[in-house]
C-alpha cells in the first residue's frame, strides 16, 4: 500500500518540481539525418507490401516501439486510428472509431481502460546531406501502444512504457497541458523515453498552439520547434508523425545473439487459445516450438503459437530481438502469467529483467451477490474477470446483513466502477457494492501494527490499546484557470490538504500540488472540484511515497 501519514500529524516534504534536464534526448545528428528533410511513403504502406511471416527483415534498427500518452480525451485513440489507417493496418472508414478501445465499457464511456498494442509497417526514406540520394525507402516495423489516460489506470501506462523507447505526448491545442499530461510526461521521462510533443485538435476554433508550445517549454523544457501540429479529426499534419517517430525515437536496445529474454507485458484469457501473453523480446529469438521458462514461477512451457498484433493476432512463427508480439504457451490461468516476469529459453541461464512496481490498491469495497444464493456465480464471474485484470485484489469476506461476498482492492474509484460495470456486462453478475474505504494502519500499545481495510475488521481486544493511526496520503496535481485559485485553496484546506507547490503555467492557468489524505478524495472531491471551477479543473493524484 502507499505512503501513510499519521492521521493526526502532518509531515511536510518539499516538492520536487521544476525544469528537469533532458540528457536522454536523441540528437538528430547522432543518426546523421537532417531534422527537416524527411519524406515518407504512406501510400506505399499497404498490408500487401509486407510478408508478415518474415520478420527477419526487421532487425532492431528497423523497429520503433512507441506509446501515445495524454490527458483524457486529448485524442490518443483517434490519433492511433489515423496512424493505423495511414499504414494500411486497418481500412479507412472501418466504421469503428477508437479501434483499439475494444471493451464495451471503453466504447460506452469513451475511455481507454486497457493498453493495446498494434504492429504497423511503414516505408520511410531518409533525406539529408549525409544520406545517399538514391537510397530506397526502407521498411520499418512500428509497435504502437495505446494507453489509458485516466489516473486510475496509470499502472497500465507504466507497463506499456516499459516496452517503448519513445512516446508521443498528445496535448489538446485548446485545453493545453492538463494534470494527466504532467503525470504521464513524468512517467515517460523517468523511463528515459524520447518524448515527441504532438499538439492535437488544431482544427478547433479555440485552438492556440503557440500557448501550448509555451506551456510545454515552461513545464517540461520541451523545445517548441520539436512539437508536431495535428488534427486527428481532419488529418492535418498527420503525415509528419511517423517520420518523426522513425527519425527521433531510438531503436530498441538488445542483443540478437544473446540467449532469449522477454518481458511479459500483459496477458488475457481467450476461450479458444487459453492464456495469451503480450511480450517484448529484449534479447535473442523466440520460435514456435521453443521451450520457455518463467523466472517468477520456474514453470516451463512449450510455445504453441507466436506472432504480432496486426492489429488482430497474426501468427509469424518467430519474434526477434526488439519485437513486440504475443505468445500462446498452454498456460492455464493468467495467474501463471505474472506481468513484469522474464520469460527465457528453458535451461539457459539469464539475468531476469527488472519487473514492474507491484500494484497499489488505493480503495477497497465489498462486493456481494444481489441475490444471496448467487455467491458461486459471482465467485466464478470475479475469477474470470480478474484473469484479465490482475490489478484487482480479491479476498472472501462475510457480512451479517449481506451474507458471503468479497473484499476487492482497486487502483481508484473509476477502476472500481469499471470493474463493476464489466462484471455486469461481460459476466451477467448482479452485485451490491459497499461504500469504498481506504486502508488504515493501527499501532497498538504492545508495539504491534496492523493494516485494516474494512472498518468491520477492526479488532476490539481490550488488552490492546490503539496508540497511533496512520492513513494513506496522495500527492494531487491540480491545474485550473487563475480565477478559481481561491476556491480551490479553500477546498483543499477543508479536506486537510497541505500545499506543496503553487505556480502559474502562464497568465491564465495555475498549477498546484497538494498532499491530501486519500480518504478525503475518494468520495466526492473530484465532483466538488469540478463544481467550484465550473468544470475547468483538471486533477490527478499519485501515491505520495
Ligand atoms: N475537433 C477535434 N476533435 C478530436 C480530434 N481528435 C480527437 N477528437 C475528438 O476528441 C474526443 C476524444 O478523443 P479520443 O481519441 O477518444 O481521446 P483519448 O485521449 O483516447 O481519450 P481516453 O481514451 O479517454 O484517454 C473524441 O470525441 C474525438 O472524436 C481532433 O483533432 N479535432
Amino acid at each position: 500500500m502507499g505512503s501513510f501519514r499519521r492521521a493526526s500529524k502532518i509531515f511536510f516534504r518539499s516538492p520536487k518540481f521544476g525544469s528537469p534536464s533532458y540528457t536522454h534526448r536523441l540528437s538528430w545528428t547522432q543518426f546523421g539525418w537532417n531534422r527537416h528533410a524527411f519524406c515518407s511513403h504512406s501510400r506505399q504502406n499497404s498490408r500487401d507490401n509486407v510478408n508478415f511471416a518474415d520478420l527477419s527483415q526487421f532487425p532492431p534498427e528497423r523497429i520503433r516501439n512507441f506509446s501515445i500518452i495524454a490527458h483524457v480525451d486529448h485524442g490518443k485513440s483517434t490519433l492511433a486510428d489515423r496512424l493505423l489507417e495511414l499504414t494500411g493496418t486497418i481500412k479507412r472508414g472501418h466504421g469503428q472509431p477508437q479501434y483499439l478501445d475494444k471493451l464495451q465499457v471503453e466504447r460506452e464511456r469513451g475511455i481507454t481502460v486497457k493498453a493495446q498494442t498494434a504492429t504497423m509497417f511503414h516505408k520511410h526514406k531518409f533525406q539529408g546531406a549525409d544520406v545517399i540520394d538514391a537510397q530506397e525507402p526502407l521498411n520499418f516495423l512500428l509497435n504502437l501502444i495505446d494507453t489509458p489516460g485516466h489516473v486510475d489506470f496509470s499502472y497500465e501506462v507504466s507497463r506499456s512504457l516499459a516496452a517503448c523507447q519513445g512516446a508521443l505526448l498528445v496535448v489538446d491545442a485548446a485545453q493545453g497541458v492538463q494534470a494527466q499530461t504532467v503525470a504521464n510526461f513524468y512517467l515517460a521521462f523517468e523511463s528515459n523515453l524520447t518524448i515527441i510533443p504532438v499538439i492535437n485538435k488544431i482544427d478547433q476554433p479555440t485552438a492556440d498552439p503557440d500557448r501550448v508550445k509555451a506551456q510545454l517549454k515552461s513545464m517540461f523544457d520541451l523545445d517548441p520547434i520539436d512539437a508536431l501540429l495535428t488534427s486527428a479529426k481532419t488529418g492535418q499534419g498527420l503525415e509528419q508523425v511517423l517520420p518523426a517517430v522513425i527519425e527521433r525515437i531510438p531503436p530498441p536496445p538488445g542483443n540478437c545473439s544473446s540467449p532469449l529474454r522477454m518481458l511479459l507485458l500483459d496477458s488475457y484469457y481467450d476461450e479458444y487459445k487459453g492464456v495469451i501473453c503480450h511480450v517484448a523480446v529484449v534479447d535473442g529469438t523466440l520460435r514456435k516450438g521453443d521451450k520457455i521458462s518463467s523466472a517468477a514461477t520456474g514453470q516451463a512451457y512449450e510455445v504453441l503459437d507466436v506472432g504480432i498484433m496486426h492489429p488482430e493476432l497474426t501468427p509469424t512463427g518467430v519474434l526477434l530481438t526488439g519485437q513486440v508480439g504475443y505468445v500462446v504457451s498452454g498456460m492455464r490461468s493468467t495467474k501463471e502469467a505474472r506481468v513484469g516476469d522474464t520469460l527465457y529459453q528453458h535451461r539457459s541461464i539469464v539475468e531476469p529483467l527488472p519487473g514492474f512496481k507491484p500494484v497499489k490498491h488505493m480503495v477497497f469495497s465489498g462486493l456481494y451477490p444481489a441475490d444471496g444464493s448467487d455467491f458461486e456465480a459471482l465467485n466464478h464471474a470475479i475469477e474470470r474477470l480478474t484473469c484479465n485484470d490482475a490489478s484487482v485484489s480479491v479476498t472472501k469476506e462475510s457480512s451479517t446483513a449481506l451474507g458471503l461476498g468479497f473484499r476487492c482492492g482497486f487502483l481508484g474509484l473509476l477502476h472500481m466502477d469499471v470493474f463493476h460495470q464489466r462484471l455486469e456486462q461481460e459476466h451477467g453478475a448482479h452485485v451490491i457494492s459497499t461504500v469504498p474505504t481506504v486502508p488504515y494502519i493501527f499501532e497498538y500499545s504492545d508495539g504491534s501494527k496492523e493494516q485494516v481495510q474494512n472498518p468491520a475488521a477492526l479488532p476490539s481486544n481490550p488488552k490492546k490499546r490503539v496508540t497511533a493511526t496512520w492513513e494513506p496520503t496522495v500527492i494531487a496535481t491540480i491545474i485550473i484557470p487563475s480565477e478559481y485559485v481561491g476556491a480551490v485553496i479553500t477546498l483543499c484546506s477543508e479536506r486537510r490538504g497541505e500545499q506543496l507547490e503553487y505556480t502559474f503555467m502562464d497568465s491564465q492557468r495555475a498549477f498546484m500540488k497538494y498532499r491530501l489524505p486519500l480518504r478525503e478524495i475518494v468520495v466526492d472531491f473530484y465532483n466538488e472540484l469540478k463544481s467550484i471551477t465550473s468544470g475547468y479543473a483538471s486533477f490527478d493524484y499519485e501515491d505520495s511515497e
